[in-house]
């Protein structure tokens, strides 16, 4: 399971959880702007938007599974098993390979309306990267300052959502999700008061009860509630530490901890990353299961006219801070 979502305080902020039972070895990886980029079926750009992210690199190729660009500029994928469904290579229109989407967008576009523009000319193809990595079955979050789209791609063709929320999660279908939000209205940050019946004396004996009902399990629709009341919510000052720090507790509404999600005999998917980038400032953070410190990855302390991809392995080591 995985869970994105934006937030809002003086600057622009995105980012997600990564949730799986196994890694595939990831990177923080930089895409400096003249790196040659080839597209499998539309053709090649030296020189594009630099771009920042989590990726498997291969080949010196960096497989993104979120990035924002220089322009703000964020994209994310998520698993959409058993939903997605993706088209063979046609003629006359702009063929783009799953695994590319997110660079082919961020390379190209300063804004979700130049985004939601170029996603008019996709098609969205299964060529997978190589045999040993088939197509994974994704949907995206794609958001900037402006706003926030959701694009999936099944059987009935490609569907781009407004999605005012911003957030997304796993299956089902984001239409879906967002018509489940409707059952949980009554959820409040405020104490409840007695509607249940004036002939009984009913009293709130707790803080928090406002939000009884919330869900709390680990499944992909019960995350999206969880995670968007916490977010709608979620108070933060402006500054860019509380502001992340902030952010971080958001996704800490959906973490997987180790061993209450078994996916096969003694397997277990856990948080294996969590991303917050802040999109004005070029800035990729992240912590991970084992780490979490907050480690920061800045993309213009690196040369972003350069043609060389950067990537840094991501530290997964925890470093206590002793105190005395
Ligand atoms: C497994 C990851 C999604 C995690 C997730 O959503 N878990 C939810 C599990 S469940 O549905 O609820 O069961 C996805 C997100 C990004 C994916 C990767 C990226 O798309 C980049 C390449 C794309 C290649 O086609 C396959 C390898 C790959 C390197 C992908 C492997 C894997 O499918 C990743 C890492």
């Amino acid at each position: 399971m995985c869970t994105a979502a934006t937030y809002q305080t003086k600057d622009f902020y995105m980012g997600r959880t990564l949730d799986y039972e196994f890694s595939y070895g990831e990177k923080i990886a930089i895409m400096p702007r003249n790196y040659p980029l080839q597209f499998r079926h539309d053709g090649k750009k030296i020189t594009h938007y630099a771009l920042i992210g989590m990726a498997h690199v291969i080949d010196d190729y960096p497989l993104y599974y979120d990035a924002v660009n220089e322009k703000g500029l964020g994209m994310a994928g998520l698993n959409f098993v058993g939903n997605a469904c993706y088209n063979d290579v046609q003629e006359n229109v702009r063929n783009v390979a799953q695994y590319e989407f997110i660079p082919w967008i961020l390379s190209q576009c300063a804004s979700l309306n130049e985004a939601k523009k170029l996603i008019k000319e996709m098609n969205l193809v299964k060529t997978p990267y190589n045999e040993q990595l088939p197509a994974a079955s994704l949907h995206w979050i794609i958001a900037d300052k402006s706003g926030c789209i959701t694009v999936e791609s099944v059987k009935e063709g490609l569907k781009v959502y407004e999605n005012p929320v911003g957030i997304l999660t796993n299956n089902p279908a984001f239409d879906k999700q967002m018509f489940n939000l409707n059952n949980y209205m009554f959820l409040s940050p405020k104490q409840p008061v007695n509607m249940f019946s004036k002939e009984l004396d009913l009293k709130t004996y707790s803080r928090g009860m406002g939000a009884l009902g919330l869900p709390g399990d680990l499944s992909s629709m019960s995350r999206f509630v969880r995670v968007a009341f916490t977010k709608m919510n979620a108070k933060s000052k402006s500054s860019e530490k509380e502001s992340v720090n902030q952010f971080f507790h958001i996704l800490g509404s959906v973490e997987q901890q180790r061993g209450c999600c078994e996916v096969a005999e003694e397997k277990y998917e856990i948080t294996i990353y969590t991303s917050c980038w802040n999109s004005q400032k070029g800035i990729y953070y992240y912590t991970t299961y084992d780490r979490r410190q907050i480690t920061a990855v800045n993309m213009h302390k690196i040369n972003l006219d350069g043609q060389q991809l950067i990537s840094y392995p991501m530290l997964n080591d925890e470093e206590f801070y002793e105190q005395n």
